[in-house]
């Protein structure tokens, strides 16, 4: 306890030298509440007499103390398939999770009404999200859902965004994997790539340019990433570390006095605003409804710049993070499973054909939908591996769930997508198994429950992303996996590890080798 205490010290002591002089008074009064709040915290992970002593809640702080918390998701997997409901309450974090598919759907559908996001959530990430569409319940939620759904519905919404993925892969996806790469009769072993930092890059350029006709350009990878890109990713990094410090009065403290990750997170997002500031600027200039993207559709019905910068930002959330996630994971797999890799390219090439010509990569785009292999292997690899891991909302008011347990008015309500996809209860002894074939019958894919497999969330607020973002995925394995062997290098997909922040993503990246298949289509274009 001793060394918590003057680690929290030394940490005041150094934030000290950084505040102006006239605020030290003030400061010091407060770090002195901050070292009482961090030894009353070392107190509490000692557990004291008073403290929940509940099996879980012992679990919970024996492994916590331990430092067991290598990949908390798949303790918390540990925790729910232990429990006979599949339900656990987490007393001392007050926090209820489920990975019961009927309790899913009582709180995302049933009783939706008793669980919003609610007030902890939206301050949370108040800062970075405003009052975008993931951080707002009620009427504003309903307007911007409303409008997104249906843009994102719109076939020329739909069309315009085919394009952009065609030509990010045309022009940019293969051109740099074949760059990268070595063929497939050279001893040359070609170039190491970071997967996932190129899957974000792509995503990030494919979701600015169908949010708002604007090209960042990330995916050249001689060019840096923006400082703007930094940037978003620190205030989602920190952001989401606000919502894992054990009291809130904790960030709140920092926040107040500019220091420390409040400090960094306020620069991020000042960088942030800048950017979107921007390209609302640019669009407003060009006139509203001029473009085929997003923001010129929503231009038309909302005419606040502030609540136009908090809508983009959320649509760069949504878009580009979940994207590059849901592929990284996918190839993560398929380096693992070679035999899944094969049985796609016999689908692709019986459904679209093997020819190396426009017509035939054309084809293979319109043909995506009856690529039912394709879209299973993609299915089963999220059910591992879901980019929203979890997701939480807030008691509205005191409530019992389906499996019997007690949910009072504030508590913290969360369904586990990542503990869900490895539970026996859920898909059978073989759940750990990636197995595309459980999702097909007589080779046509067959969904299962939304509540079953929440990896779009499901209910009233499931994702309106969704089919855009199961059309670009798609397209980038058909073009990827057509014309190139993937070889992950000192990674399992057994044994993930997960970088902190709101999407999952693998700490250290995926490091790959490509190499080259027989001379093949390895381009796509839209009609
Ligand atoms: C693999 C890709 C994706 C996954 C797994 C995914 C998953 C999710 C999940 C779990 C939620 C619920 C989040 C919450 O309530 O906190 C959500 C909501 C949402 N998603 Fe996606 N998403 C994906 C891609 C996209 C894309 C590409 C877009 C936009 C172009 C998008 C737009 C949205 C929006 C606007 C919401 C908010 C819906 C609401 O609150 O009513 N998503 N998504």
């Amino acid at each position: 306890m001793g060394a918590v205490v003057e680690a929290a010290a030394e940490a005041l002591a150094s934030s000290c030298s950084q505040l102006q002089p006239h605020v030290a008074g003030a400061f010091f009064a407060l770090a002195a509440c901050t070292v009482v709040l961090a030894a009353l915290l070392a107190v509490a992970r000692t557990r004291p007499p008073w403290w929940c002593d509940c099996a879980v809640c012992e679990a919970y702080l024996t492994a916590s103390w331990a430092g067991e918390f290598d990949n908390l998701c798949d303790w918390y997997a540990h925790l729910l398939r232990a429990s006979p409901s599949q339900t656990v309450h987490v007393h001392v974090l007050r926090n209820v999770l489920t990975a019961n598919p009927v309790t899913v759907d009582h709180m995302l559908r049933a009783r939706f009404d008793n669980y919003p996001k609610g007030a902890p959530f939206s301050a949370i990430l108040a800062d970075f999200l405003g009052r975008g569409i993931f951080n707002v319940d009620g009427e504003a939620w309903m307007f911007q859902r409303k409008l997104a759904a249906a843009e994102l519905a719109s076939p020329a919404l739909r069309a315009y965004a085919a394009s952009v993925v065609a030509s990010e892969l045309r022009s940019r996806l293969v051109p740099l994997l074949h760059s990268a790469a070595a063929s497939s009769d050279s001893d040359d072993d070609g170039k190491v790539l970071d997967l996932q930092d190129v899957f974000r890059r792509f995503a990030f350029d494919c979701i600015c340019k169908i949010s708002f006709g604007l090209d960042p350009g990330c995916l050249e990878l001689s060019m840096p990433v923006s400082a703007f890109v930094d940037a978003f990713d620190a205030a989602s990094m920190l952001s989401a570390r606000r919502a894992v410090v054990p009291m809130q009065i904790i960030w709140r403290l920092k926040r107040f006095l500019n220091i420390g990750d409040e400090r960094k997170l306020r620069e991020s997002v000042r960088l942030v605003d800048a950017f979107a500031t921007e390209v609302i600027r640019q669009r407003h200039k060009l006139g509203a409804g001029s473009g085929s993207d997003l923001l010129s559709r929503f231009m038309g019905s909302i005419s606040d710049d502030k609540y136009l910068r908090d809508i983009v930002v959320s649509f760069m959330l949504a878009g580009r993070d979940t994207v590059a996630s849901a592929l990284t994971a996918f190839f993560l797999l398929l380096s693992d499973h070679p035999e899944v890799a094969a049985a796609i390219r016999d689908e692709v090439s019986r459904v679209a054909g093997d020819d190396d010509d426009d017509d035939n990569d054309r084809a293979s785009f319109s043909k995506l939908k009856d690529m039912h292999y394709v879209h299973a292997a993609l299915y089963e690899s999220m059910r591992l591996f879901p980019p929203v891991q979890f997701d939480s909302k807030f008691a509205a008011g005191d409530d019992k769930l389906p499996d019997g347990t007690g949910v009072t008015k504030g508590t913290r309500v969360t369904y586990h997508a990542y503990a869900m996809g490895r539970m026996e209860s859920v898909w059978g002894p073989d759940c750990a198994e990636f197995r595309p074939d459980r999702w097909l019958r007589e080779g046509q894919f067959v969904p299962v429950s939304p509540y079953r497999y929440p990896v779009f969330q499901a209910g009233v607020r499931v994702c309106v992303g969704k089919d855009l973002a199961l059309m670009e995925m798609k397209a980038v394995i058909v073009a990827v996996v057509r014309s190139f062997d993937v070889e992950t290098i000192g990674r399992s997909s057994r044994r993930p590890k997960f970088a902190p922040g709101l999407t999952a993503t693998f700490a250290g990246g995926l490091p790959v080798r490509v190499r080259r298949r027989a001379p093949q289509s390895s381009t796509i274009t839209t009609e």
